[in-house]
């Protein structure tokens, strides 16, 4: 029987304004590689925060690695990349170098300093994302999508046995982002890592997800990316020109 990696029962969550997220009862498996979709503001990121604990949940339960997410503190074995690339101060003083290293120093205890295998596993990130001739450059000089790619560098830097990337193409280029969909298959498939992928880049999603989820304030679907192809309620709901894109798997 595989692990479970994320169980949300009944979840609801709500901002001050009222509910946005209603009874999500979802099982991700170890290896699964989840689609979240699902019209603007319908709760997809609302869904990934509730998670990571940065959004409120007001009813039901979510737990991570069978831990209730309200005590989970193993937050090394996730990598996430939230959606707003706000949170990355652009007047911090780091380089991108040092901003990837901060994902590994950051789950040190002091003296917190990088040994020399953590460098090698800096520099093969920074390569691999294709960011190492901008490796000494500051932060707050960088592109949009040479900032994404830093942080989906420290998000991986760690070996995460779990990624949460929410919308984490919307700044790149089409050539990064087919690269980018192509490591995160590689990295799904090769070391089993769970990926968990909010996305509204419907064509390229159907390549890799094994399950999506369709989310509008309440869950519309969770399941297979085969019955989630086969769904006429899906068809209805998300247009047969973009089901037919996703599930052609083009
Ligand atoms: N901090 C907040 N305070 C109040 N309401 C919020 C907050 N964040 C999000 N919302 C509301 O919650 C709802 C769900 O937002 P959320 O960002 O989760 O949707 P989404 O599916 O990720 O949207 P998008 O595809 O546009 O990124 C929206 O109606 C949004 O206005």
């Amino acid at each position: 029987m595989p692990d479970e990696i994320v169980r949300t029962e009944r979840l609801c969550c709500s901002y001050r304004t009222g509910r946005v997220l209603e009874d999500i009862s979802i099982s991700v498996e170890a290896g699964d590689y989840v689609g979240i979709v699902g019209p603007n503001g319908s709760g997809k990121s609302t869904l990934v925060r509730a998670l990571m604990g940065l959004s409120a949940i007001s009813d039901g339960a979510a737990s991570l690695f069978g831990v209730p997410c309200s005590r989970f503190s193993a937050w090394g074995r996730i990598g996430y990349l939230p959606q707003s690339l706000h949170l990355l101060n652009p007047i911090f003083p780091a380089t991108v170098a040092e901003t990837v290293g901060l994902g590994l120093l950051s789950l040190k205890r002091f003296p917190r300093r990088l040994t020399a295998f953590d460098r090698t596993k800096v520099d093969a990130i920074l390569e691999q994302l294709d960011i190492c001739d901008i490796r000494s450059k500051l932060i707050g000089e960088l592109s949009g999508g040479q900032q994404q790619r830093v942080l989906l560098a420290r998000a991986l830097v760690n070996d995460p046995d779990l990624l949460i990337l929410d919308e984490p193409t919307a700044a790149l280029d089409p050539e990064m982002r087919e690269r980018f969909y192509s490591l995160m298959g590689e990295i799904n498939r090769s070391r089993q890592v769970t990926v968990l992928l909010v996305t509204h880049d419907t064509g390229a999603i159907g390549k890799y997800a094994s399950k999506m989820l369709y989310l509008d304030k309440r869950m519309l679907f969770y399941g297979n990316f085969e019955e989630f192809c086969r769904s006429t309620d899906m068809s209805a709901l998300f247009g047969e020109y973009s089901q037919h894109l996703m599930c052609h798997r083009h």
